[in-house]
């Protein structure tokens, strides 16, 4: 298997500071990572490296096989899809669900009188039945709700067909029956073998989806576990990141935690 993802001895600093401190992190291809930490461990960060937008002030980053700063960014980055908030506030909220994703066919945010091609036409529509859009085609972006628009996002970041997907918190904001929707699409696209690898920032535990297989936690910067879910997602591991006692369980595919109660 070859690396989609490799850092080696990775920081990045800004006003002295490390936000991602002299971190070594592969991804290969066909895995699904879960990056789990507290606010502000830098998750962000290392999705932005991972989509080639910010450059890592030591250490080295390649992406798809180039290595960051030796590789023209604007053709890496069709390679890779992006579903996050940063990228949703850039969306012209006056844009149909429809045309928001068919802009992604041409690397663009919003729509300049193309001309779509009928095959990119039926790919958007492919990729919104899929996330459960199909009744929203029609409905302008900005008066979508929290979870409506993060499928519509998922939906634009599969369109360009990329080799490496990054999901920033996307179950963040739902409420119960939105997360575990999301969570099940999720996880039918974790399972489907021709999906490209994914990384999938969150904070909690139960927005794992099925068929997630790996997981780093990061705290301040630094990695403190990265490997098989199985393995790695232990109380201890957990407990440790988050800075208190915590318990997590599997059940079947899924898992929870909570913190013990207060003596
Ligand atoms: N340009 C910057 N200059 C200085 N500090 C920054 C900059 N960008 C981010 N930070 C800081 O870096 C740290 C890591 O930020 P990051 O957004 O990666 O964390 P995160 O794990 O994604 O957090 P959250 O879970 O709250 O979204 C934070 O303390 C943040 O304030």
């Amino acid at each position: 298997m070859s690396d989609v993802l490799e850092l080696v001895d990775v920081s990045v600093v800004r006003e002295g500071r490390a936000l991602v401190d002299d971190v070594s992190w592969s991804v290969k291809e066909g895995e699904r990572w879960v990056i789990l930490g507290p606010n502000g461990a830098g998750k962000t960060t290392l999705l932005n490296i991972a989509s080639s937008y910010l450059f890592p002030s030591t250490g080295t980053a390649t992406i798809l096989g180039d290595r960051l700063g030796a590789v023209d960014v604007f053709e890496l980055r069709p390679r890779i899809g992006i579903a996050g908030v940063a990228l949703a506030e850039k969306l012209p909220r006056t844009q149909t669900v429809l045309e928001t994703v068919l802009t992604a066919a041409y690397g663009m945010t919003a729509s300049w009188h193309e001309s779509y091609e009928s095959v990119d036409e039926e790919r958007a529509l492919a990729f919104l039945d899929r996330l459960g859009m199909s009744d929203y085609l029609d409905r302008r972006f900005g008066t979508l709700s929290e979870g409506e628009r993060k499928r519509t996002m998922i939906a634009r970041a599969m369109m360009t067909d990329p080799e490496l997907l990054l999901l920033d918190e996307p179950a963040a904001g739902l409420d119960l029956g939105g997360r575990e929707d999301l969570v099940r699409r999720l996880g039918r696209l974790a399972r489907d073998p021709y999906a490209p690898s994914m990384v999938m920032v969150t904070h909690h535990v139960e927005e794992i989806p099925p068929g997630f297989t790996h997981v780093l936690m990061i705290r301040q910067g630094r990695v403190l576990a990265a490997g098989p879910v199985e393995t790695e997602l232990t109380p201890r591991n957990l407990s440790v990141c988050f800075g208190l006692p915590l318990v997590v369980e599997r059940r079947g595919d899924r898992w929870t935690a909570q913190g013990l109660p207060l003596s």
